[in-house]
C-alpha cells in the first residue's frame, strides 16, 4: 500500500466553495484536485493500491481531514472540478473524531495531521517526508517496503514544528529532484519509481 498525506495549510474548511475559484477563494484546493488527480488517475483505471489523505488547515473549521481510498473511489473523474465537487460534499458535512464517509471511497475526520502521520508509524509503516533537500532517491531501496506512506506540503510547505515532529518519529527525507517541484508531481515521481518495483 501507498500513502500520501499533504498539510493543506489554507485549504478551505466547510462546502461553501466556488467551483470557479479553487486556487483563491478555497485556499488553494486546485493544488489538491491536481494532487488526487495524480495520487489515482491512470489512463483507464484507477490506481487500487494507494490512499491519499489532505488535512486541511483553512477556515473556517480547521482542521478537516479528507481521506480517499483508491479500493473504493467510484463515479470520480480526473478533472478538477469533479474532484472538487466530491471534496465540497465532504466539506459539508461535520468532521469529528470518527472517520465517516461521504461518498465511495472519501471519508473525513478532524484528525489533526501529526496524529495521522504517529498512526501510521504506530502500526509499524515506514514514513517518508518528501523534500527537496533530502537524500537523493536513488540512495533508496523500496524492494522490500510494502507500506509506505510519503508526507507532501503544499505551496507553503510545513512549519520548522512539523518538520520537528518528522525527524523525531525517524521519518526520513527524500529528495526527488535538485528543482522544487508541485506537490502533484512529487506523487507521480514517486509512483513511478514504486511502478518500477513491480
Ligand atoms: C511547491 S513545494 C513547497 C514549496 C514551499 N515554499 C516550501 O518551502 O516547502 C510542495 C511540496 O512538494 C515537495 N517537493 C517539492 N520539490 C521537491 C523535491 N525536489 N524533492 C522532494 N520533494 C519535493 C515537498 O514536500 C514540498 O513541501
Amino acid at each position: 500500500m501507498k500513502e500520501f498525506i499533504i498539510k493543506a495549510n489554507k485549504a478551505v474548511t466547510n462546502g461553501e466553495i466556488n467551483l470557479k475559484d479553487l486556487p483563491g477563494s478555497s485556499g488553494r484546493l486546485d493544488l489538491i484536485c491536481r494532487c488526487v488527480n495524480s495520487a489515482f488517475f491512470l489512463s483507464h483505471d484507477l490506481r487500487r493500491d494507494t490512499i491519499f489523505y489532505s488535512v486541511n488547515y483553512g477556515n473556517p473549521n480547521p482542521p478537516v481531514a479528507l481521506k480517499f481510498i483508491g479500493d473504493e473511489l467510484k463515479r470520480l473523474s480526473p478533472d478538477e472540478r469533479s474532484i472538487a465537487m466530491f471534496i465540497q460534499k465532504a466539506l459539508s458535512k461535520d468532521a469529528s473524531e470518527i472517520w465517516k464517509e461521504s461518498t465511495s471511497g472519501i471519508y473525513y475526520s478532524n484528525h489533526e495531521f501529526k496524529e495521522i502521520i504517529l498512526e501510521k508509524k504506530n502500526s509499524g509503516k515506514k514514513i517518508f517526508y518528501l523534500h527537496l533537500n533530502g537524500k537523493p532517491l536513488e540512495n533508496f531501496d523500496f524492494k522490500n517496503e510494502s507500506d509506505v506512506v510519503f508526507i507532501l506540503g503544499d505551496h507553503i510547505g510545513l512549519s520548522k514544528e512539523d518538520e520537528e515532529f518528522l525527524e523525531e518519529i525517524g521519518a526520513e527525507q527524500i529528495s526527488l529532484s535538485p528543482l522544487e517541484l508541485h506537490a502533484d508531481h512529487c506523487i507521480i515521481l514517486v509512483h513511478n519509481v514504486l511502478d518500477r518495483l513491480k
